[in-house]
Protein backbone atom coordinates (compact mmCIF):
# COMPACT_ATOMS: atom_id res chain seq x y z
CA UNK A 1 0.00 0.00 0.00
CA UNK A 2 1.06 3.24 -0.78
CA UNK A 3 2.19 5.49 2.50
CA UNK A 4 0.49 8.60 2.65
CA UNK A 5 2.29 11.84 3.89
CA UNK A 6 0.73 14.50 5.75
CA UNK A 7 0.68 18.21 6.29
CA UNK A 8 0.98 19.99 9.68
CA UNK A 9 -2.49 20.86 9.73
CA UNK A 10 -3.71 17.06 8.68
CA UNK A 11 -1.53 15.73 11.82
CA UNK A 12 -2.76 18.49 14.27
CA UNK A 13 -6.36 17.32 12.85
CA UNK A 14 -5.74 13.74 13.40
CA UNK A 15 -4.42 14.67 17.03
CA UNK A 16 -7.04 16.72 17.84
CA UNK A 17 -9.52 13.87 16.48
CA UNK A 18 -8.19 12.00 19.40
CA UNK A 19 -9.82 13.97 22.17
CA UNK A 20 -8.42 13.34 25.64
CA UNK A 21 -5.69 11.14 24.80
CA UNK A 22 -4.17 15.15 23.31
CA UNK A 23 -5.32 16.91 26.08
CA UNK A 24 -4.08 14.45 28.92
CA UNK A 25 -0.79 14.22 27.72
CA UNK A 26 -1.19 10.89 26.57
CA UNK A 27 -0.17 11.43 23.17
CA UNK A 28 3.34 13.07 24.57
CA UNK A 29 4.21 10.72 26.90
CA UNK A 30 3.53 7.92 23.64
CA UNK A 31 5.79 10.25 21.15
CA UNK A 32 8.63 10.76 23.65
CA UNK A 33 8.62 7.02 24.81
CA UNK A 34 8.97 5.85 21.08
CA UNK A 35 12.13 8.78 20.38
CA UNK A 36 13.24 7.28 23.78
CA UNK A 37 13.28 3.65 22.58
CA UNK A 38 14.95 4.71 19.48
CA UNK A 39 17.67 6.13 20.93
CA UNK A 40 17.99 3.45 23.54
CA UNK A 41 18.35 0.64 20.29
CA UNK A 42 20.79 2.81 18.82
CA UNK A 43 22.88 2.90 22.00
CA UNK A 44 22.05 -0.77 22.29
CA UNK A 45 23.83 -1.54 19.15
CA UNK A 46 26.73 0.33 20.08
CA UNK A 47 27.38 -1.32 23.54
CA UNK A 48 24.31 -0.24 25.57
CA UNK A 49 22.67 2.02 27.31
CA UNK A 50 24.28 2.51 30.98
CA UNK A 51 26.91 4.98 31.31
CA UNK A 52 26.10 6.57 28.09
CA UNK A 53 25.66 10.10 27.13
CA UNK A 54 22.56 11.64 25.84
CA UNK A 55 21.90 15.71 24.80
CA UNK A 56 18.53 17.23 24.31
CA UNK A 57 18.18 20.87 22.38
CA UNK A 58 15.04 22.13 23.51
CA UNK A 59 12.63 24.91 21.94
CA UNK A 60 9.75 26.39 22.85
CA UNK A 61 7.21 24.13 22.27
CA UNK A 62 5.69 20.82 22.61
CA UNK A 63 8.41 19.15 20.60
CA UNK A 64 10.83 20.26 23.12
CA UNK A 65 8.09 18.29 25.49
CA UNK A 66 8.68 15.49 23.69
CA UNK A 67 12.59 15.35 23.84
CA UNK A 68 12.53 16.20 27.57
CA UNK A 69 10.02 13.42 28.51
CA UNK A 70 12.20 11.12 26.13
CA UNK A 71 15.45 12.43 27.92
CA UNK A 72 14.02 11.79 31.71
CA UNK A 73 12.80 8.11 30.02
CA UNK A 74 16.65 7.81 28.98
CA UNK A 75 18.10 8.91 32.36
CA UNK A 76 15.94 6.08 34.05
CA UNK A 77 17.54 3.94 32.31
CA UNK A 78 20.51 4.81 33.42
CA UNK A 79 21.92 7.21 30.54
CA UNK A 80 23.34 10.48 31.78
CA UNK A 81 21.52 13.19 30.11
CA UNK A 82 22.08 16.84 29.33
CA UNK A 83 19.87 19.42 28.07
CA UNK A 84 20.41 23.20 26.67
CA UNK A 85 16.92 24.97 26.70
CA UNK A 86 16.53 27.47 24.28
CA UNK A 87 13.52 29.58 25.65
CA UNK A 88 13.89 28.43 29.45
CA UNK A 89 10.83 30.71 30.25
CA UNK A 90 8.61 28.71 27.33
CA UNK A 91 10.60 25.27 28.04
CA UNK A 92 7.59 22.59 28.45
CA UNK A 93 6.74 22.36 31.95
CA UNK A 94 5.87 19.50 32.87
CA UNK A 95 8.48 17.81 30.45
CA UNK A 96 11.33 20.14 32.35
CA UNK A 97 10.22 19.13 35.72
CA UNK A 98 10.17 15.43 34.70
CA UNK A 99 13.76 15.76 33.28
CA UNK A 100 15.09 17.38 36.61
CA UNK A 101 13.58 14.77 38.65
CA UNK A 102 14.91 11.90 36.98
CA UNK A 103 18.64 13.28 37.36
CA UNK A 104 18.75 15.58 34.04
CA UNK A 105 21.09 18.18 34.18
CA UNK A 106 20.76 21.63 32.47
CA UNK A 107 23.02 24.14 31.30
CA UNK A 108 24.49 26.53 28.50
CA UNK A 109 25.95 24.27 26.35
CA UNK A 110 26.34 20.89 25.89
CA UNK A 111 28.96 18.58 27.13
CA UNK A 112 31.24 17.21 24.21
CA UNK A 113 31.55 13.96 23.32
CA UNK A 114 27.83 13.37 23.40
CA UNK A 115 26.62 9.91 21.93
CA UNK A 116 23.40 10.96 20.83
CA UNK A 117 22.13 14.62 20.74
CA UNK A 118 17.89 14.99 20.10
CA UNK A 119 16.94 17.99 18.23
CA UNK A 120 13.69 19.26 20.35
CA UNK A 121 14.26 22.72 18.70
CA UNK A 122 10.92 22.73 16.77
CA UNK A 123 8.86 19.97 14.87
CA UNK A 124 5.75 20.76 12.67
CA UNK A 125 5.02 23.96 14.50
CA UNK A 126 8.61 25.16 13.23
CA UNK A 127 8.73 28.47 10.78
CA UNK A 128 11.94 29.17 8.96
CA UNK A 129 15.64 28.64 9.76
CA UNK A 130 17.44 27.48 12.50
CA UNK A 131 18.45 30.41 14.96
CA UNK A 132 22.00 31.10 15.61
CA UNK A 133 21.73 29.74 19.35
CA UNK A 134 20.50 26.86 18.28
CA UNK A 135 22.65 26.17 14.99
CA UNK A 136 25.76 26.73 17.43
CA UNK A 137 24.71 23.80 19.60
CA UNK A 138 24.57 21.75 16.46
CA UNK A 139 27.99 22.92 15.06
CA UNK A 140 29.89 22.30 17.93
CA UNK A 141 28.95 18.40 17.70
CA UNK A 142 31.76 15.87 16.31
CA UNK A 143 31.03 13.82 13.93
CA UNK A 144 30.53 10.56 16.57
CA UNK A 145 27.40 12.04 17.94
CA UNK A 146 24.40 10.92 16.02
CA UNK A 147 21.43 13.26 16.15
CA UNK A 148 17.83 11.91 16.98
CA UNK A 149 15.33 14.37 15.20
CA UNK A 150 11.77 14.69 16.70
CA UNK A 151 9.19 14.54 14.81
CA UNK A 152 11.33 17.14 11.84
CA UNK A 153 14.72 17.96 11.35
CA UNK A 154 14.36 21.67 12.36
CA UNK A 155 15.12 24.64 9.97
CA UNK A 156 12.94 21.75 7.66
CA UNK A 157 9.21 23.25 6.35
CA UNK A 158 6.75 20.27 6.82
CA UNK A 159 4.47 20.71 4.47
CA UNK A 160 6.94 22.08 1.26
CA UNK A 161 10.22 19.87 2.76
CA UNK A 162 12.24 23.59 2.24
CA UNK A 163 15.70 22.89 3.72
CA UNK A 164 16.25 26.55 5.34
CA UNK A 165 19.77 27.76 6.33
CA UNK A 166 20.92 26.52 8.99
CA UNK A 167 19.05 23.31 9.26
CA UNK A 168 19.96 20.26 11.08
CA UNK A 169 21.15 17.53 9.44
CA UNK A 170 19.62 14.13 11.64
CA UNK A 171 21.25 10.93 11.30
CA UNK A 172 17.49 9.54 12.55
CA UNK A 173 13.58 11.16 12.53
CA UNK A 174 11.19 9.91 14.52
CA UNK A 175 7.89 11.02 13.80
CA UNK A 176 4.36 9.61 15.23
CA UNK A 177 0.99 8.31 13.95
CA UNK A 178 2.01 9.25 9.47
CA UNK A 179 5.24 10.64 7.70
CA UNK A 180 4.81 14.19 6.94
CA UNK A 181 5.48 15.59 3.56
CA UNK A 182 8.72 17.04 4.64
CA UNK A 183 9.86 12.73 5.36
CA UNK A 184 9.95 12.52 1.69
CA UNK A 185 10.62 15.80 0.27
CA UNK A 186 13.44 16.01 2.40
CA UNK A 187 14.82 12.99 2.97
CA UNK A 188 18.53 13.32 2.45
CA UNK A 189 18.25 15.37 5.92
CA UNK A 190 15.85 13.39 8.04
CA UNK A 191 18.03 10.32 7.84
CA UNK A 192 16.06 6.69 8.60
CA UNK A 193 13.13 7.92 9.19
CA UNK A 194 10.66 6.06 11.77
CA UNK A 195 7.17 5.93 12.12
CA UNK A 196 5.93 5.35 15.80
CA UNK A 197 2.62 4.68 16.21
CA UNK A 198 1.26 6.60 19.02
CA UNK A 199 -2.67 5.85 18.20
CA UNK A 200 -4.10 8.28 16.05
CA UNK A 201 -6.17 8.31 12.91
CA UNK A 202 -5.70 9.03 9.57
CA UNK A 203 -8.08 12.07 9.05
CA UNK A 204 -8.41 11.81 5.51
CA UNK A 205 -8.48 8.09 5.30
CA UNK A 206 -8.45 6.82 1.46
CA UNK A 207 -7.49 9.62 -1.09
CA UNK A 208 -10.45 10.14 -3.47
CA UNK A 209 -9.67 13.46 -5.39
CA UNK A 210 -12.95 14.74 -4.03
CA UNK A 211 -12.12 18.47 -3.16
CA UNK A 212 -13.08 17.80 0.37
CA UNK A 213 -9.67 16.10 1.03
CA UNK A 214 -6.22 18.82 0.84
CA UNK A 215 -4.22 18.87 -2.59
CA UNK A 216 -2.23 17.82 -3.67
CA UNK A 217 -1.84 14.75 -1.57
CA UNK A 218 1.70 13.00 -1.36
CA UNK A 219 2.52 9.26 -1.42
CA UNK A 220 5.63 7.30 -1.26
CA UNK A 221 5.51 3.47 -2.68
CA UNK A 222 7.47 0.12 -1.27
CA UNK A 223 9.29 -1.76 -2.81
CA UNK A 224 5.30 -4.13 -3.12
CA UNK A 225 3.98 -1.18 -4.07
CA UNK A 226 5.63 -1.51 -7.78
CA UNK A 227 3.93 -4.08 -10.21
CA UNK A 228 6.76 -4.96 -13.21
CA UNK A 229 5.11 -5.99 -16.00
CA UNK A 230 6.41 -9.97 -16.95
CA UNK A 231 5.52 -12.06 -20.06
CA UNK A 232 2.77 -14.45 -19.66
CA UNK A 233 2.57 -18.16 -20.98
CA UNK A 234 0.11 -16.82 -23.57
CA UNK A 235 2.10 -13.29 -24.36
CA UNK A 236 4.21 -13.04 -27.43
CA UNK A 237 6.39 -10.20 -28.67
CA UNK A 238 3.51 -7.99 -29.73
CA UNK A 239 0.91 -8.75 -26.93
CA UNK A 240 2.91 -7.04 -24.02
CA UNK A 241 3.33 -3.62 -25.65
CA UNK A 242 5.54 -2.60 -28.27
CA UNK A 243 7.41 0.95 -27.73
CA UNK A 244 8.57 3.53 -29.80
CA UNK A 245 11.52 5.86 -29.26
CA UNK A 246 12.09 8.89 -31.30
CA UNK A 247 15.43 10.27 -29.84
CA UNK A 248 18.95 11.50 -30.97
CA UNK A 249 20.78 11.85 -34.35
CA UNK A 250 23.57 10.03 -36.64
CA UNK A 251 25.41 13.00 -35.24
CA UNK A 252 24.59 12.42 -31.73
CA UNK A 253 23.21 8.60 -31.55
CA UNK A 254 23.79 8.59 -27.77
CA UNK A 255 20.67 9.94 -26.52
CA UNK A 256 19.05 6.89 -28.62
CA UNK A 257 21.45 4.58 -28.04
CA UNK A 258 20.38 5.01 -24.16
CA UNK A 259 16.72 5.35 -24.32
CA UNK A 260 16.15 2.94 -26.27
CA UNK A 261 18.44 -0.12 -24.79
CA UNK A 262 16.43 0.91 -21.42
CA UNK A 263 13.45 0.25 -23.18
CA UNK A 264 14.71 -3.37 -24.69
CA UNK A 265 15.96 -4.03 -20.90
CA UNK A 266 13.13 -2.88 -18.98
CA UNK A 267 10.10 -5.45 -21.05
CA UNK A 268 9.89 -7.71 -23.28
CA UNK A 269 8.17 -7.70 -26.51
CA UNK A 270 9.49 -5.14 -28.62
CA UNK A 271 11.00 -2.24 -29.34
CA UNK A 272 11.25 0.10 -32.25
CA UNK A 273 13.37 3.32 -32.40
CA UNK A 274 13.03 6.07 -35.31
CA UNK A 275 15.33 8.33 -36.51
CA UNK A 276 18.82 9.06 -38.24
CA UNK A 277 20.44 7.10 -35.43
CA UNK A 278 18.87 3.96 -36.80
CA UNK A 279 22.23 2.64 -37.83
CA UNK A 280 24.03 3.04 -34.33
CA UNK A 281 21.42 1.70 -32.46
CA UNK A 282 20.85 -1.57 -34.57
CA UNK A 283 24.50 -2.05 -33.82
CA UNK A 284 24.27 -1.14 -30.27
CA UNK A 285 20.96 -3.32 -29.89
CA UNK A 286 20.20 -5.76 -32.64
CA UNK A 287 16.93 -6.65 -31.53
CA UNK A 288 15.51 -2.94 -32.13
CA UNK A 289 12.98 -2.09 -35.11
CA UNK A 290 14.89 0.38 -36.30
CA UNK A 291 13.47 3.23 -39.19
CA UNK A 292 14.26 6.34 -40.50
CA UNK A 293 11.03 7.74 -40.83
CA UNK A 294 8.10 7.91 -38.76
CA UNK A 295 5.86 6.88 -41.81
CA UNK A 296 7.78 3.98 -42.04
CA UNK A 297 7.79 3.16 -38.24
CA UNK A 298 5.11 0.15 -37.82
CA UNK A 299 2.78 0.39 -34.82
CA UNK A 300 3.23 0.85 -31.36
CA UNK A 301 1.47 1.28 -28.27
CA UNK A 302 3.50 4.18 -26.68
CA UNK A 303 6.27 7.14 -28.04
CA UNK A 304 8.56 7.81 -26.34
CA UNK A 305 9.75 11.26 -27.67
CA UNK A 306 12.74 13.89 -27.57
CA UNK A 307 16.01 13.05 -25.81
CA UNK A 308 18.56 14.58 -28.54
CA UNK A 309 16.01 14.75 -31.11
CA UNK A 310 16.67 18.43 -31.81
CA UNK A 311 13.95 21.75 -31.34
CA UNK A 312 13.68 22.41 -35.16
CA UNK A 313 10.64 22.33 -37.72
CA UNK A 314 11.04 18.55 -38.62
CA UNK A 315 11.14 17.64 -34.83
CA UNK A 316 8.06 20.08 -34.44
CA UNK A 317 6.39 18.07 -37.17
CA UNK A 318 7.38 14.92 -35.63
CA UNK A 319 5.88 15.89 -32.50
CA UNK A 320 2.44 16.75 -34.04
CA UNK A 321 2.31 13.63 -35.66
CA UNK A 322 2.66 11.56 -32.61
CA UNK A 323 0.80 13.97 -29.65
CA UNK A 324 -2.11 13.78 -32.71
CA UNK A 325 -2.49 9.88 -32.38
CA UNK A 326 -4.64 8.72 -29.32
CA UNK A 327 -1.78 6.36 -27.84
CA UNK A 328 0.20 7.20 -24.63
CA UNK A 329 3.44 9.60 -25.54
CA UNK A 330 6.20 10.33 -23.13
CA UNK A 331 7.43 14.03 -23.49
CA UNK A 332 11.50 14.69 -22.46
CA UNK A 333 14.02 16.77 -23.60
CA UNK A 334 14.12 18.49 -26.77
CA UNK A 335 10.08 17.99 -26.64
CA UNK A 336 9.71 19.43 -23.49
CA UNK A 337 11.75 22.36 -25.58
CA UNK A 338 9.23 22.89 -28.28
CA UNK A 339 6.07 21.82 -26.82
CA UNK A 340 7.06 24.98 -24.48
CA UNK A 341 7.02 27.24 -27.02
CA UNK A 342 4.11 25.25 -28.65
CA UNK A 343 1.51 24.23 -25.55
CA UNK A 344 -1.57 23.72 -27.97
CA UNK A 345 0.15 20.29 -29.06
CA UNK A 346 -0.51 18.83 -25.77
CA UNK A 347 -3.52 21.49 -24.75
CA UNK A 348 -6.02 19.22 -26.23
CA UNK A 349 -5.18 15.49 -25.40
CA UNK A 350 -6.87 13.02 -24.59
CA UNK A 351 -4.42 9.94 -24.38
CA UNK A 352 -2.26 9.37 -21.76
CA UNK A 353 0.37 12.26 -21.71
CA UNK A 354 3.85 12.08 -19.19
CA UNK A 355 6.18 14.91 -19.44
CA UNK A 356 9.68 13.96 -17.69
CA UNK A 357 11.10 17.32 -16.98
CA UNK A 358 14.29 18.59 -15.16
CA UNK A 359 14.40 22.10 -13.25
CA UNK A 360 15.70 24.18 -16.18
CA UNK A 361 13.00 22.10 -18.46
CA UNK A 362 10.45 22.73 -15.89
CA UNK A 363 11.02 26.49 -15.64
CA UNK A 364 11.28 26.40 -19.81
CA UNK A 365 7.67 25.04 -19.80
CA UNK A 366 6.06 27.45 -16.98
CA UNK A 367 8.00 30.46 -17.61
CA UNK A 368 8.92 30.36 -13.65
CA UNK A 369 11.16 28.29 -11.49
CA UNK A 370 10.41 25.08 -9.83
CA UNK A 371 10.83 27.47 -6.37
CA UNK A 372 11.01 25.96 -2.84
CA UNK A 373 8.18 24.46 -2.94
CA UNK A 374 8.52 21.62 -5.56
CA UNK A 375 5.15 19.43 -4.75
CA UNK A 376 2.93 22.12 -5.55
CA UNK A 377 4.65 23.64 -8.14
CA UNK A 378 4.97 20.04 -10.50
CA UNK A 379 1.09 19.24 -8.81
CA UNK A 380 0.23 22.70 -10.99
CA UNK A 381 1.27 21.97 -13.88
CA UNK A 382 0.01 18.74 -13.66
CA UNK A 383 -3.74 19.96 -13.27
CA UNK A 384 -3.36 23.50 -15.41
CA UNK A 385 -2.04 21.10 -18.09
CA UNK A 386 -4.53 18.03 -17.43
CA UNK A 387 -1.80 15.58 -18.14
CA UNK A 388 0.93 13.72 -15.63
CA UNK A 389 4.66 15.47 -15.41
CA UNK A 390 7.52 14.16 -13.77
CA UNK A 391 9.86 16.36 -11.93
CA UNK A 392 13.20 15.07 -11.60
CA UNK A 393 15.80 15.65 -9.05
CA UNK A 394 17.40 13.23 -5.89
CA UNK A 395 13.50 13.37 -4.74
CA UNK A 396 11.21 12.54 -8.24
CA UNK A 397 8.09 13.54 -8.24
CA UNK A 398 5.08 12.20 -10.30
CA UNK A 399 1.78 14.90 -10.53
CA UNK A 400 -1.30 13.45 -12.23
CA UNK A 401 -3.99 16.19 -12.75
CA UNK A 402 -6.15 15.13 -9.93
CA UNK A 403 -3.96 16.20 -7.18
CA UNK A 404 -2.31 12.66 -6.36
CA UNK A 405 1.45 13.05 -6.78
CA UNK A 406 3.96 10.04 -6.04
CA UNK A 407 7.29 11.02 -4.65
CA UNK A 408 10.19 8.45 -4.92
CA UNK A 409 13.79 9.53 -3.03
CA UNK A 410 16.71 7.90 -5.12
CA UNK A 411 18.10 7.38 -1.98
CA UNK A 412 21.16 8.56 -3.17
CA UNK A 413 22.55 11.14 -5.88
CA UNK A 414 25.09 8.92 -8.00
CA UNK A 415 22.38 9.45 -11.49
CA UNK A 416 23.20 13.06 -11.55
CA UNK A 417 24.94 12.46 -14.93
CA UNK A 418 24.39 12.82 -18.59
CA UNK A 419 22.36 10.79 -20.24
CA UNK A 420 20.68 8.90 -16.87
CA UNK A 421 17.08 11.30 -18.21
CA UNK A 422 17.48 9.47 -21.59
CA UNK A 423 17.60 6.08 -19.42
CA UNK A 424 15.00 7.10 -17.47
CA UNK A 425 12.96 8.21 -20.70
CA UNK A 426 13.17 4.54 -22.61
CA UNK A 427 11.91 2.74 -18.82
CA UNK A 428 9.34 4.68 -18.24
CA UNK A 429 8.09 4.68 -22.13
CA UNK A 430 8.27 0.57 -22.15
CA UNK A 431 5.88 0.68 -19.23
CA UNK A 432 3.36 3.00 -20.36
CA UNK A 433 3.59 0.82 -23.49
CA UNK A 434 2.59 -2.23 -21.47
CA UNK A 435 -0.71 -0.66 -20.23
CA UNK A 436 0.26 1.64 -16.92
CA UNK A 437 -1.03 4.70 -16.28
CA UNK A 438 1.71 7.55 -16.60
CA UNK A 439 1.94 7.71 -12.89
CA UNK A 440 2.55 4.05 -12.38
CA UNK A 441 4.54 4.58 -15.14
CA UNK A 442 6.80 6.88 -13.89
CA UNK A 443 6.63 5.74 -10.12
CA UNK A 444 7.79 2.73 -11.32
CA UNK A 445 10.62 3.86 -13.66
CA UNK A 446 11.73 6.52 -11.12
CA UNK A 447 12.73 3.60 -8.68
CA UNK A 448 13.94 1.08 -10.44
CA UNK A 449 16.46 4.22 -12.20
CA UNK A 450 17.46 4.81 -8.73
CA UNK A 451 18.13 1.38 -7.65
CA UNK A 452 20.31 0.53 -11.46
CA UNK A 453 22.62 3.80 -10.31
CA UNK A 454 23.15 3.04 -6.30
CA UNK A 455 23.82 -1.07 -7.74
CA UNK A 456 26.31 0.37 -10.62
CA UNK A 457 27.65 2.89 -8.28
CA UNK A 458 28.59 1.22 -5.27
CA UNK A 459 30.52 4.11 -4.27
CA UNK A 460 32.28 5.61 -7.22
CA UNK A 461 31.20 7.49 -9.98
CA UNK A 462 29.40 6.33 -13.12
CA UNK A 463 28.28 7.19 -16.12
CA UNK A 464 24.85 6.67 -18.03
CA UNK A 465 26.09 3.11 -19.73
CA UNK A 466 26.72 2.01 -16.22
CA UNK A 467 23.54 2.72 -15.17
CA UNK A 468 22.12 1.24 -18.13
CA UNK A 469 23.92 -1.64 -17.41
CA UNK A 470 23.11 -2.44 -13.78
CA UNK A 471 19.33 -2.13 -14.98
CA UNK A 472 18.51 -5.54 -15.44
CA UNK A 473 19.72 -6.45 -11.83
CA UNK A 474 18.01 -3.80 -10.47
CA UNK A 475 14.71 -4.53 -11.96
CA UNK A 476 15.26 -8.30 -10.60
CA UNK A 477 14.91 -7.05 -7.35
CA UNK A 478 11.34 -5.91 -7.68
CA UNK A 479 9.86 -8.57 -9.99
CA UNK A 480 11.71 -11.86 -8.32
CA UNK A 481 9.22 -12.74 -5.54
CA UNK A 482 6.39 -11.40 -7.42
CA UNK A 483 6.03 -13.06 -10.40
CA UNK A 484 2.94 -15.13 -9.63
CA UNK A 485 -0.37 -14.70 -7.63
CA UNK A 486 -1.50 -18.37 -6.69
CA UNK A 487 -4.43 -18.27 -7.94
CA UNK A 488 -3.28 -16.84 -11.19
CA UNK A 489 -4.96 -13.60 -10.94
CA UNK A 490 -2.59 -11.06 -13.38
CA UNK A 491 -1.61 -8.58 -10.12
CA UNK A 492 -2.49 -5.71 -12.29
CA UNK A 493 -5.91 -6.32 -12.52
CA UNK A 494 -6.34 -6.94 -8.51
N1 LIG B 1 -0.07 18.16 19.76
C1 LIG B 1 0.17 16.93 20.23
O1 LIG B 1 -0.61 16.27 20.85
C2 LIG B 1 1.41 16.29 19.99
C3 LIG B 1 2.48 17.06 19.59
N2 LIG B 1 3.66 16.49 19.48
C4 LIG B 1 4.84 17.31 19.30
O2 LIG B 1 4.55 18.67 19.26
C5 LIG B 1 5.13 19.29 18.14
C6 LIG B 1 4.36 20.47 17.76
O3 LIG B 1 4.38 21.31 18.90
P1 LIG B 1 4.08 22.86 18.82
O4 LIG B 1 2.82 23.10 18.10
O5 LIG B 1 4.18 23.37 20.19
O6 LIG B 1 5.20 23.45 17.88
P2 LIG B 1 6.78 23.24 17.89
O7 LIG B 1 7.27 22.77 19.20
O8 LIG B 1 7.12 22.46 16.70
O9 LIG B 1 7.31 24.72 17.63
C7 LIG B 1 6.59 25.86 18.02
C8 LIG B 1 7.40 26.76 18.92
O10 LIG B 1 8.66 27.03 18.32
C9 LIG B 1 8.81 28.43 18.05
N3 LIG B 1 9.50 28.53 16.76
C10 LIG B 1 8.96 28.47 15.52
N4 LIG B 1 9.91 28.50 14.60
C11 LIG B 1 11.09 28.55 15.24
C12 LIG B 1 12.44 28.56 14.81
N5 LIG B 1 12.76 28.57 13.54
N6 LIG B 1 13.40 28.59 15.76
C13 LIG B 1 13.09 28.59 17.08
N7 LIG B 1 11.82 28.57 17.53
C14 LIG B 1 10.83 28.55 16.62
C15 LIG B 1 7.44 28.99 18.08
O11 LIG B 1 7.44 30.35 18.46
C16 LIG B 1 6.74 28.11 19.10
O12 LIG B 1 7.01 28.55 20.40
C17 LIG B 1 5.18 18.17 17.11
O13 LIG B 1 6.13 18.41 16.11
C18 LIG B 1 5.52 16.99 17.99
O14 LIG B 1 6.91 16.92 18.20
C19 LIG B 1 3.84 15.14 20.00
O15 LIG B 1 4.02 15.27 21.35
C20 LIG B 1 2.69 14.27 19.70
C21 LIG B 1 1.47 14.84 20.27
N1 LIG C 1 20.88 14.74 -7.25
C1 LIG C 1 20.28 13.67 -7.80
N2 LIG C 1 20.12 12.54 -7.10
C2 LIG C 1 19.54 11.45 -7.64
N3 LIG C 1 19.08 11.41 -8.90
C3 LIG C 1 19.22 12.50 -9.66
C4 LIG C 1 19.82 13.69 -9.16
N4 LIG C 1 19.83 14.61 -10.15
C5 LIG C 1 19.26 14.03 -11.23
N5 LIG C 1 18.89 12.76 -10.94
C6 LIG C 1 18.21 11.82 -11.83
O1 LIG C 1 19.05 11.59 -12.97
C7 LIG C 1 18.32 11.72 -14.17
C8 LIG C 1 18.86 12.93 -14.92
O2 LIG C 1 18.05 13.29 -16.00
P1 LIG C 1 18.33 14.56 -16.92
O3 LIG C 1 18.56 15.77 -16.07
O4 LIG C 1 17.24 14.62 -17.92
O5 LIG C 1 19.72 14.21 -17.60
P2 LIG C 1 20.10 13.99 -19.14
O6 LIG C 1 19.29 14.97 -19.93
O7 LIG C 1 21.57 14.29 -19.21
O8 LIG C 1 19.80 12.58 -19.47
C9 LIG C 1 16.86 11.80 -13.76
O9 LIG C 1 16.31 10.51 -13.66
C10 LIG C 1 16.95 12.43 -12.37
O10 LIG C 1 15.83 12.16 -11.55
K1 LIG D 1 12.90 18.68 15.87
Amino acid sequence: MPTRHLTADEVRDAERASGHLLTDGTLMRRAAHGVAQVVAGELRSTGGCYGRSVGVVVGAGDNGGDALFAAADLARRGVATHAVLLAPDKAHPAGLSAFRAAGGRVGDQLPDGLDVVIDGVVGIGGRGPLRPAAAEVFDALGPETTIVAVDLPSGVDADTGEVHTPAVRADITVTFGFPRRAHLLAAPVCGRVVVVDIGIGDPAGEFDGSSKTVSPQLFSYSDEDIDWPLPGPGDDKYTQGVVGIIAGSHRYPGAAILATGAAVTATSGMTRYVGSAHAEVVAHFPEVVAAPDLADAGRVQAWVVGPGMGTDDAALTTLRTVLDTDLPVLLDADALTVVAEHPELVARRAAPTLLTPHAGEFARLTGAGVGADRLAAVADLASRWSLTVLLKGRITLIAEPSGRVVGNDAGSSWAATAGAGDVLSGIAGSLLAAGRSPQEAGAAAARVHARAAELASCGAPIGASALLGALRPAIREFTAPRGRTRTGTPRSSR
